[in-house]
């Protein structure tokens, strides 16, 4: 696995999904989102139990397919399963199709869109920290799709960057996020360039207005699964 020194050097562009974040990202991730494995062996495990035996599990937002990876490990190959990951990402689809090619896998890859994508109905969706990296305007409405996307009694699974209502508390918060960043290697400088490059482009809203958001756009309920001082895994059901 490629070592994630992106932000060592001077950058002075916005952060961006390309060629040189995808050849570090599996990396980047374990690196920069606390309990990363975890919060993925989570949303596997959450994901399976919707299931059963068979069902569509889409992916938004897959990046390298880590996570549709580690779902078709656990799943019997014979399931009538099909595991299909989007992202508009052309540099991350091209990584992920190696990874799938190199194992064997079946998953389904498709460069596009989340928000335009012409979804078939299916019993899990996931988003793991990429609703953060949509626009707020249009948050609402593809948390709308994804619930008319689901079967009655599906599950969407996202995992997001959190703020708090408290100022005090969320500079607490980011203090101890970045203490974290320090301990996997990243320099005060990786820090603060990586702060200025996500600036307005990773939005992150509070954990009252995930659930809220989900709650007002056809999910009954919304609950966290998991909270790390900033990051959060929440599991909405139809
Ligand atoms: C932080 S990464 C997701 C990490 C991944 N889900 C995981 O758990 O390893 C966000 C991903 O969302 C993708 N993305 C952002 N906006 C998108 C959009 N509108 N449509 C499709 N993919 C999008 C990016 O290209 C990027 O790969
Ligand atoms: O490094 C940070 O500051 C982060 O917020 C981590 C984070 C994320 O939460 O999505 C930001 C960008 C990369 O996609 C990977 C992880």
């Amino acid at each position: 696995m490629k070592t994630d020194t992106l932000f060592t050097k001077p950058i002075s562009k916005q952060f961006e999904f390309d060629a040189d974040v995808a050849a570090v990202f599996d990396d980047m991730l374990v690196r920069s989102v606390p309990f990363y494995k975890e919060s993925q062996a989570l949303t596997r495990r959450f994901a399976i139990n919707a299931l059963g035996k068979g069902g569509v599990v889409y992916d938004l937002g897959c990046s390298t397919a880590s996570l549709l990876l580690e779902i078709e490990r656990s799943v019997e190959r014979n399931d009538d399963i099909r595991l299909i990951g989007i992202d508009n990402s052309p540099a991350m689809i091209a990584h992920a199709r190696k990874k799938i090619e190199a194992y064997g896998s079946g998953i389904e890859l498709y460069e596009g869109d989340i928000l335009q994508f012409p979804y078939e109905k299916a019993q899990v969706m996931i988003s793991n920290y990429t609703l953060q990296f949509i626009r707020p305007m249009v948050r609402d409405s593809l948390i709308r799709t994804i619930s008319d996307t689901l079967n009655e009694g599906g599950v969407f699974i996202f995992s997001e960057k959190v703020v708090s209502e408290d100022p005090k508390l969320n500079k607490e918060l980011i203090d101890c996020y970045y203490d974290f960043k320090k301990v996997q290697g990243y320099s005060e400088y990786e820090i603060v360039q990586k702060r200025e490059a996500l600036e307005n482009v990773l939005i992150p809203y509070t954990m009252n207005e995930n659930i809220q958001m989900a709650k007002n756009n056809g999910f009954k309920t919304c609950e966290l699964l998991f909270r790390w001082a900033n990051f959060a895994t929440f599991i909405a059901i139809k």
